[in-house]
């Protein structure tokens, strides 16, 4: 459970980004989608699972979520400010020094806890956890779509 716990405060921490990045890009009306970037991260989540025995297939699939569930909500707060015609904001945080620092900080950290895990996905303890958790750590402050987005990688395929 604690290990549950402790995985999903790490994406939560990890969504949390998702405002700042939607920041900086409105500023500077950079897309949202970075594919380049997404394969730089993608491709060294690989490479780190592999060095703690993760399924390096699975591994990409569990950060691809992270970023769609991280796009849902830099989507929905463009769309917000758009209706609203918000102008710039006055001091956004910078997208390459500050922001995806933080990022790739969690990486490591999502895979150590993914590795912990250690694909108990099916585990009663573990799926009752998660659904218990989810909705209380993810849900506090996202829809139920991010939510679920986030967490697809680790239901039961069972
Ligand atoms: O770094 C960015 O530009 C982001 O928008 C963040 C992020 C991510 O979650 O890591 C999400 C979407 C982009 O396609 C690339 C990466």
């Amino acid at each position: 459970r604690d290990d549950v716990a402790q995985l999903l405060s790490l994406q939560k921490t990890r969504l949390d980004v998702a405002a700042p990045v939607a920041r900086s890009k409105w500023n500077s009306h950079a897309p949202i989608d970075d594919p380049a970037r997404e394969q730089a991260i993608l491709d060294d989540v690989a490479a780190r699972a592999q060095q703690i025995g993760l399924d390096a297939p699975w591994a990409r699939r569990f950060f691809q979520d992270q970023f769609d569930a991280g796009k849902l909500v830099q989507r929905d707060l463009h769309r917000q400010w758009t209706v609203v015609h918000r102008p710039p904001f006055a001091d956004p945080p910078d997208l390459a020094r500050e922001v995806r620092p933080v990022l790739d900080r969690l990486t490591p950290e999502l895979l150590a806890a993914l590795a912990r895990l250690d694909g108990r996905w099916c585990d009663p303890a573990v799926k009752g956890a998660l659904d218990e958790l989810a909705p209380a750590i993810l849900g506090a402050d996202y829809a139920p779509a991010v939510r679920d987005k986030a967490i697809g990688a680790l239901r039961c395929a069972k």
